[in-house]
């Protein structure tokens, strides 16, 4: 499927399947990441554009996760910027860049295992909340109104996503794939524009794949959410990205829709470990 057309970075276009992709929303610049001796990014520039899905992809420790870190704002790199919504981002805590409108998930699952469904979703709203502590704690009026309004849109998350049945269940006790949509659930609580999904299929099975992929490409038809993805399952990769980056040791190799990345000779020498024709 090819889900991308190149465009100039201010101007809109359609894709084939009818999805509208906006501007440019985020833009990494000359990013390099240090830890010590180990450099984790070296030099890497791309684009993020509004209403696309976007893949990172590369082998173990080609640097995925750290870039991940530096667009979520967990990880500030040691070299380059970091460019949102045409304003470069300054160092911010992470909770800040949360209130900007950026949600993820996470390799393993961090979800609290002895919460139901509903209450883990309802952690998602808490970067929305107004209400102080103390009047949340007391229930006292606006927190009161706040409350349901929260529960609202978390009814309705819940009614997206088909968990109605597990609402109450305390989450340790449902299936893998489960507990990795109703972590969907909850990044998706914060209502962000631009949602980080890392390896959201990883340990699931033909099946939970098949959902987990209808979910996200569900999320960004239906809320025009931004998506940046990190896979390892190349069938997932090409179907459900507009747009593709690949790393290795560091480095982009690649850069661009997935069949045109699929047919690059240096992506298949550093990832796919296809023979050449
Ligand atoms: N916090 C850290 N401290 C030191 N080195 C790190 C840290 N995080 C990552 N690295 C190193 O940076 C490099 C890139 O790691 P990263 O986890 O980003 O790769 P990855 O592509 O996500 O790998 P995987 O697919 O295995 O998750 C690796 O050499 C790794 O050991």
């Amino acid at each position: 499927m090819n889900r991308m057309s190149s465009a100039p970075p201010t101007e809109s276009h359609v894709t084939e399947d009818g999805r509208t992709i906006g501007p440019v929303l985020m833009e990494l610049r000359n990013i390099t990441l240090r830890f010590g001796g180990v450099v984790a990014i070296k030099d890497i520039s791309f684009d993020i554009r509004e209403g696309e899905i976007r893949a990172i992809i590369g082998p173990n420790g080609a640097g995925k996760s750290s870039m991940l870190n530096v667009i979520s704002g967990f990880y500030r790199p040691s070299e380059g910027e970091v460019w949102f919504e045409g304003a470069r981002r300054p160092a911010m805590r992470p909770y800040k860049v949360a209130r900007q409108g950026i949600a993820r998930t996470f390799q393993n699952i961090a979800l609290f295992s002895g919460m139901s469904t509903l209450d883990n979703i309802m952690t998602g709203r808490i970067t929305r909340m107004k209400s102080s502590l103390l009047s949340q704690a007391l229930w006292w009026g606006p927190a009161e109104r706040e409350e349901s309004d929260h529960r609202a849109a978390v009814e309705k998350i819940i009614d997206f996503l088909e968990i109605q049945h597990i609402r109450k269940t305390p989450v340790g006790r449902l299936p893998y794939g489960l507990q990795k949509r109703v972590e969907l659930g909850r990044a998706l609580a914060a209502e962000p524009r631009l949602l980080l999904l890392d390896e959201p299929m990883a340990g699931m099975n033909v099946e939970e794949k098949e959902d987990m992929s209808r979910f996200i490409l569900d999320v960004n038809d239906e809320f025009g959410t931004t998506i940046v993805l990190i896979e390892h399952d190349m069938g997932v990769v090409m179907d459900l990205s507009d747009r593709v980056v690949v790393m290795d040791y560091g480095r982009k190799i690649g850069d661009g829709p997935p069949e045109e990345v699929r047919a690059s000779k240096d992506v298949i020498d550093a990832y796919l470990g296809v023979a050449h024709d």
